[in-house]
């Protein structure tokens, strides 16, 4: 995964078509000159659809709020700095569940592309968006009960087949504070009977639907059957996650990660759908499936004045 900065498109030969940006009401949308698209709403920074050989890969509710009054159901929600429901007496006890990235208005920092080393070719170009949030943007609510000095730089990079997703946690006051981080992803599926996540055999998971007791997954090749929230733990975030088809087992998706050692695969199955307001249609829950690359087993501590940075790194079956 490269974050770096690289300088707008300088080597890149000028006969060459270059990625399109367009911004209208606080969505932001890139292409590349090869037709796949990245869209991302400034309302929690929230990718709402990323469009690669035609299909689009991300799952969005019909039902979701695209009007800033509730967090986006589907695409890539951000979760800081808490996961879940607050703990009791923790800093965060007083935010709502996944904390306050997603539900902020965040700014737009700017467009970067730029073409792989040594190539010249129109398939290596990437296109990358920075977005912005630190406390003086946070509503009062959510900065008196947050009170930290922070500022968040998340980058969204689109290349001819993944999607990267990268997060830096910048402590620019004078406490530590502690933090939990998640991309809550929804992919796209066709059917999630066809579906299968291969990765996690042998790992400690906990199991959000049996009280949140713990597991140790024995399946190579896990189908989602029922109502399905797990927070596998410490896994090596090079080893790929992949989401296949139980048809011919090829990588639907594919998912690496750096810093982010943990992985929650969700689906809420039939009740659950039809309790959410904002999940529709009902049916969804069979096109969709959340895998989730975070740090939410236990809290980073991050001193004043240091930076954390994590990210994913997804891979579509062209
Ligand atoms: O409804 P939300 O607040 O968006 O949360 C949706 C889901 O997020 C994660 O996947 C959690 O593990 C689930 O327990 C939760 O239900």
């Amino acid at each position: 995964m490269d974050r770096s900065n690289k300088p707008a498109a300088i080597g890149v030969s000028a006969s060459l078509p270059q990625p399109s940006l367009s911004i209208k009401d606080n969505v932001i949308e890139a292409s590349l000159p090869t037709g796949q698209s990245v869209q991302v709403h400034l309302y929690g920074a929230t990718v709402t659809s990323w469009k690669a050989n035609g299909k689009e890969q991300l799952f969005v509710s019909e039902k979701a709020h695209l009007d800033g009054s509730k967090p986006i159901r589907g695409g890539i929600p951000l979760v800081f700095p808490v996961f879940g429901p607050p703990p009791q007496n923790h800093a965060t006890s007083s935010l709502p569940q996944h904390g306050f990235a997603r539900n902020s208005n965040w700014e737009f920092l700017g467009k970067s592309s730029s073409d792989a080393p040594g190539k010249d070719s129109q398939a290596d170009l990437t296109v990358k968006l920075d977005f912005g949030l630190s406390h003086s943007m946070l509503t009062e609510e959510f900065r008196e009960t947050w009170p930290y000095e922070f500022g968040l730089v998340y980058s969204v990079t689109l290349t001819k087949d993944t999607l990267e997703t990268a997060l830096q946690v910048r402590n620019e006051g004078k406490q530590n504070f502690e933090f939990q981080v998640l991309m809550h992803t929804y992919l796209n599926i066709a059917d999630i009977s066809d579906v299968r996540v291969k990765g996690l055999e042998s790992k400690t998971y906990l199991d959000k639907t049996l009280q949140g007791t713990s597991h140790v997954e024995t399946s190579a090749a896990l189908p989602i059957t029922q109502e399905t929230d797990r927070v596998y733990q410490n896994l090596d975030p090079a080893v790929p996650i992949d989401v296949t088809s139980a048809k011919d087992d090829q990588p639907l998706f594919s998912i690496t990660r750096e810093a982010l050692s943990d992985v929650v695969v969700w689906n809420p199955w039939i009740e659950k759908a039809k309790g959410m307001a904002d999940f529709g249609p009902d049916e969804a829950y069979k096109n969709m499936i959340c895998v989730e690359a975070g740090s939410v087993s236990s809290w980073q501590t991050l001193e004043a004045g240091e930076a954390w940075e994590g990210g994913q790194s997804i891979k579509s079956r062209l």
